[in-house]
């Protein structure tokens, strides 16, 4: 089986929550993306509800055919939500309430004491944990001795390289990280600014078995439709050239 695409569904609520309406409906949007051949829906439940909300997750875990992964910051409020609603998985995320989206990976190394005992509380409740890292060896090996089961590698810098020598760098910084999670028996995804244009390159590493992609979708599917958009990202993930 190839790489999973897991289909960020937060910026449908997005434009929801810019009149504070109930359309359109990221549950929709979901099923939609299922339809299509997602294998996983995403969703970052942040503190500031800015677009995902709890009734959004209450009822995608009702939906879900494929896997729900629930995005969202490492606080007990957060874990609390997690227990309640079982997403399949949970992947920890720094999160800054100024941000406009999510900057930097979560500094595990920093925080291994504190990230182990939430670790453990989440699988204690059969919730698979993966950490949103930067491409970092240091981050990979401590997401490791913290037990998690799947590091993200975030793929920021790469989508916003300035130049092809930057790109190439942060390329090859992720086919690190990449191959490092999988030699320590660590699920790798990946994602966080990948576009129909930069896609291809991640999805040729081998190590990487998950993307996930959202605001490149949405952003199409408004113009396309949203079963069209997720169909040409899968076509991209499966023959990246
Ligand atoms: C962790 C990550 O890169 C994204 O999945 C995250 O959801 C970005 O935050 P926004 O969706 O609020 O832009
Ligand atoms: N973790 C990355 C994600 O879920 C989607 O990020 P983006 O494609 O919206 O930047």
């Amino acid at each position: 089986m190839g790489q999973r695409l897991g289909v960020n569904v937060d910026h449908v609520a997005t434009l929801r929550q810019a009149r504070r309406v109930s359309y359109p409906d990221p549950v929709t949007a979901a099923a939609l993306a299922e339809l299509a051949g997602a294998g996983q829906i995403t969703i970052h439940l942040r503190e500031d509800r800015r677009h995902i909300q709890e009734r959004d997750l209450r009822i995608l875990r009702e939906t879900v055919q494929t896997l729900l992964n629930l995005e969202m910051a490492a606080t007990q409020d957060m874990v609390k939500i997690a227990y309640e609603h079982k997403p399949d998985v949970v992947t920890l995320v720094p999160e800054r309430r100024e941000e406009l989206t999510t900057e930097g990976g979560l500094e595990v190394n920093g925080q291994k004491d504190a990230l182990a005992k939430t670790i453990k509380n989440l699988k204690d409740g059969e919730i698979t944990v993966s950490l949103f890292i930067d491409p970092d060896l240091d981050q990979v090996r401590a997401s490791h001795k913290v037990n998690a089961d799947r590091i993200e590698l975030h793929t920021g810098r790469y989508c916003e390289a300035r130049n092809e020598r930057e790109r190439e760098r942060e390329f090859s910084r992720i086919v690190d990280a990449a191959k490092a999670g999988a030699r320590l028996g660590m699920g790798v995804a990946a994602g966080h600014g990948l576009n129909y244009d930069n896609v291809r390159a991640i999805a040729r590493i081998q190590e990487i078995d998950e993307l996930n992609i959202g605001h490149a979708i949405v952003a199409r599917a408004v113009l396309v439709g949203f079963e069209r958009a997720v169909r040409e990202m899968l076509e991209l993930m499966r023959n990246p050239g």
